[in-house]
């Protein structure tokens, strides 16, 4: 596979952490469009750190994070959160680890919630038509209370409610965690039906065997570095 070379993600020499503690030593990595790129890393390396740097949620980071040109990360402390919907309405679609589901809200009311921009929320019965193409089971359940469906499902609901906008960046992390693994195999080749249209995805898993085949690149984290070619 050969990656297109618009970048779509550049990080330069970004540090970033919690209180005193700092997970990401002046790491650089750029992402191209059309790229899924999967990220592995033992727990507590710094893979959701990283993610979190670019959504604007680490407690301070330092070093530049441009995302389609745009600089999001700035060179001072901003405040966890501080310009995360600023980052969104850029293109950035974040899916945490842990499926952050609404247990009384119903699959539809999920999907609904994921359409954040403008746009999104105007397009999102198409949106939602191309989201449950991706994720057929949730077709029969949209009307269900999340709380009641099994992992697996609430895992779809989770993944399916970042894809609801068209982002030039999605950024998933641990897609397969908790799961068994053949669920971890389905949600992982749904990841890979998602059209990036000129964007791209960034993976972060522990099982190796899941990114491999299935990504254009792999990169490794360790003690908050990235290893490989970033
Ligand atoms: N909100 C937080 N406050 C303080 N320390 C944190 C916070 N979140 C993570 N850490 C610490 O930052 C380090 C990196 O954690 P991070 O979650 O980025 O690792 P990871 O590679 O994604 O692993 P995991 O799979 O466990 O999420 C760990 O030492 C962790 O304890």
């Amino acid at each position: 596979m050969t990656a297109p070379s618009t970048e779509v993600l550049r990080v330069t020499r970004l540090s970033a952490g919690y209180g005193p503690l700092t997970v990401l030593h002046d790491l650089d990595f750029t992402v191209h469009a059309g790229e899924r790129i999967g990220l592995v890393g033992l727990n507590g390396h710094g893979k959701s750190t990283l993610f979190r740097a670019i959504s604007g949620l680490t407690d301070w980071q330092r070093g530049s994070i441009q995302l389609s040109g745009h600089e999001i990360g700035g060179t001072r402390s901003q405040g966890a959160g501080r310009n995360t919907h600023r980052i969104v309405r850029l293109g950035l679609a974040h899916m945490p680890q842990g499926d952050a589901i609404f247990p009384g809200l119903s699959v539809a009311q999920h999907l609904d919630c994921g359409a954040y921009t403008r746009q999104a929320w105007r397009e999102r019965m198409q949106r939602r038509d191309a989201v449950l193409k991706i994720f057929p089971p949730l077709s029969k359940l949209l009307d269900a209370p999340v709380g009641k469906l099994s992992g697996g499902e609430r895992r779809m609901v989770s993944l399916a409610r970042g894809l609801m906008v068209d982002a030039v960046l999605y950024l998933v992390d641990e897609p397969s965690l908790g799961l068994a693994p053949k669920i971890s195999r389905g949600v992982m080749d749904a990841l890979m039906r998602v059209d990036l249209r000129g964007g791209a995805m960034v993976i972060a898993e522990q099982n190796m065997s899941l990114l491999e085949g299935r990504c254009n690149r792999i990169l490794g984290m360790h003690a908050g570095q990235l290893k490989g070619s970033a």
